[in-house]
């Protein structure tokens, strides 16, 4: 515990403020060091100290990833040292939680915008990733100080030497510059703690200035409606003052404010450089967005902070209930949810095959998994999801142009031109790997931008992909062709024009929607040999021959038959007694009720399942 008090929220000068966020790869423990830094500050005492303090959603713990960043308000006090050291004294550290993963981008570069400095935190057994780079050139866009870390050294196979050269390499500092801790076991972490204080600037603002403020997170919380974090960059935020979103104009009144430390603490008022959290009795994140400026009603800033972009959904896939009964449940779960998530986004739609659903808008593709995950979980509902694409501009002979954001959308004119959205995708690889790496890039329509060498045995590639192609199996494919030792990152880049068609699956010459894929001319040949063989297999033989074809407009590209039988339950049990005969015949009713019928042919529920569960949407976990 320190042992002076600690400094009170709004009346803390700025100059004993610092304001930093911990960045790292997925996985190389960045949840661990914060919970330490909570323990070693005394904000966090032994007992509570659960694991992952600051994961708070049960999801994300048992995931180990972190979804929704947080602030912790932590008084630090550095004692008398040597002149090497800070200045005597208790500062404020604010340390702010930044998700890790590509889908939140847009979320990481807000947090680090509240920041002065950020840990690049590196495991000391596995060194630079891509996700370490991506987030690196992030906090160096935002003009951030960095101050490299090893962590993890107490593991027999870190190799500490090797990485904080290629560490020291990378943000230009020498070897011995670059901290050595272990989260776990606490080794390092005070002197950490002192060089964040020595190192990171204190915030600049004007504190008779109008007050503004940048929001970079907001959640709903079902008891008090939306909390949102701000950091104060000029002015200060009071008690019962009215408030305004700068993008919208909407005001609010602040019915409670405060700082987290490590729970809510009230205060009256925060100010220049200080993090907290607002409380307007808003019900949806969606009025407090994150990037948005804050400002008092009267005699407010004019100039917002800059930066607030909207999210747009860059994934889709449609949502159905298993059990049809459960479409209302569903499309109450989803409002929940988005009371919580700004950016996602939801319209029913009906399928042939799956029947009533809704077409839902992700991030990316983790995003679309946490969140199916969610309604699942924490709603109990049993879903199908069909296979994820992305957005497509398509622009007309006419000059008409139409967003497809589902393949039942894709228009069946003349077709100019299609546009499809591009990423920018790092790959960070052991050299072994560089071949297999580039055949895949190739498939999947890649440009190679560039390469580099980090160190003798481990390379960067940098490639342009269309995220089409991405959304798919690529993850998947990436990691079983590295045995799981590449890593990537991706950000969007524009778009590209290419030669798109639709396929689509027909059973007895009925099309099956949630089958249809747009896809590129080239790969349509193998997608649709590739379904129609699939559902071969899945779809049982009915008294009539039905054919499955896979088709670009009228002309087939694929087809196989499922050959006709009669099928007659009870010939097995010729002679039989009849409580068995009952027993078929009943079973043979209950099996009924779960086929649905396209055109004539009786499908099972489980055959769509089945196909769809293989037919891309890769994994995105690590
Ligand atoms: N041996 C050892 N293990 C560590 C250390 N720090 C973290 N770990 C372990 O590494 C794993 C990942 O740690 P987390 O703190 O969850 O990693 P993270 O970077 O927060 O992961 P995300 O939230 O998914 O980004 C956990 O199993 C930790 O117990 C350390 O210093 N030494």
């Amino acid at each position: 515990m320190s042992p002076n008090p600690a400094p009170m929220p709004g009346s803390t000068p700025s100059s004993i403020i610092r304001n930093f966020c911990i960045i790292a790869h997925i996985d190389h423990g960045k949840s661990t060091l914060a919970d330490r830094m909570l323990q070693l500050t005394g904000v966090v005492g032994e007992r509570e100290a659960r694991a992952q303090y600051l994961d708070r959603m049960d999801i994300e713990r048992e995931r180990g990833i972190t979804i929704k960043s947080q602030a912790v308000r932590m008084p630090w006090t550095v004692k008398d040292g040597n002149e090497q050291e800070a200045e005597p004294g208790t500062y404020v550290l604010n340390m702010i939680d930044t998700p890790g993963h590509v889908d939140f981008t847009y979320e990481v570069s807000r947090s680090l915008e509240a920041c002065e400095a950020a840990i690049l935190l590196v495991d000391a057994a596995q060194g630079i990733e891509a996700q370490t780079l991506a987030n690196l050139y992030l906090a160096m866009n935002a003009d951030l100080h960095i101050i490299p870390v090893l962590n993890k050294i107490d593991l027999p196979s870190a190799n500490p030497e090797k990485y904080a050269a290629e560490l020291a390499g990378l943000v230009g500092c020498e070897p011995e510059e670059v901290l050595r801790v272990s989260a776990k076991s606490g080794v390092g972490v005070e002197e950490l703690l002192n060089e964040i204080v020595k190192q990171t600037p204190a915030p600049v603002g004007d504190a008779d200035a109008s007050a503004r403020a940048l929001i970079f997170d907001s959640v709903y919380d079902t008891y008090r409606g939306v909390i949102t974090y701000v950091r104060v960059v000029d002015g200060e935020l009071t008690h019962r003052d009215r408030i305004k979103m700068m993008s919208t104009g909407a005001t609010h009144e602040l019915l409670e404010l405060g700082v987290i430390s490590p729970e809510q603490v009230k205060a009256n008022k925060i100010g220049v450089g200080e993090v907290g959290y607002l409380i307007t009795g808003v019900k949806d994140v969606r009025q407090s967005r994150v990037g948005d400026t804050i400002t008092t009603q009267h005699s407010g800033a004019t100039e917002s902070l800059g930066g607030y972009k909207h999210p747009n959904p860059m994934v889709y896939a449609g949502l159905y209930p298993i059990d049809g009964d459960q479409f209302g449940d569903l499309r109450e779960a989803l409002e929940k949810l988005q009371l919580n998530d700004a950016a996602l986004t939801y319209e029913p739609e009906t399928s042939g095959a799956l029947g009533f659903g809704f077409r839902c808008g992700f991030l990316g593709l983790l995003h679309m998994e946490i969140t199916r995950d969610r309604l699942e979980r924490e709603f109990n509902l049993d879903l199908i999801s069909t296979a994820p694409n992305v957005v497509y501009e398509v622009i007309m002979e006419d000059g008409s142009q139409l967003e497809v954001t589902n393949p039942s959308e894709f228009p069946e004119g003349k077709i100019h031109e299609i546009l499809e959205p591009v990423v920018r995708a790092t790959i960070l690889s052991p050299s072994d790997y560089i071949g297999t790496i580039m055949e895949l890039c190739q498939q999947k329509r890649g440009t190679l931008l560039g390469m580099d060498y980090l160190s003798e045995d481990r390379v960067e590639m940098r490639y342009t992909l269309p995220m089409g192609e991405i959304v798919f199996d690529f993850f998947d494919q990436l990691k079983s062709r590295t045995k799981g030792y590449a890593s990537l990152d991706y950000e969007r880049k524009g778009d590209q024009a290419a030669d798109l068609v639709k396929v689509d699956i027909l059973l007895q010459g009925e099309p099956v929607d949630a089958f249809s894929a747009i896809v590129h001319r080239d790969s349509a040949y193998s997608y649709g040999v590739m379904m129609v063989a699939k559902l071969k297999e899945l779809i049982p033989r009915q008294q009539f021959e039905v054919p499955i074809q896979a088709a670009i407009g009228a002309r087939v590209i694929a087809r196989e038959n499922i050959r006709a039988i009669r099928k007659d339950v009870l010939a097995k049990c010729y002679g039989g007694d009849i409580s068995r005969k009952r027993k078929l015949l009943e079973k043979q009713k209950e099996g009924k009720k779960r086929m649905k019928m396209v055109g004539r042919v009786e499908v099972p529920q489980e055959a769509f399942v089945a196909a769809l569960a293989t037919s891309g949407g890769g994994e995105t976990k690590k």
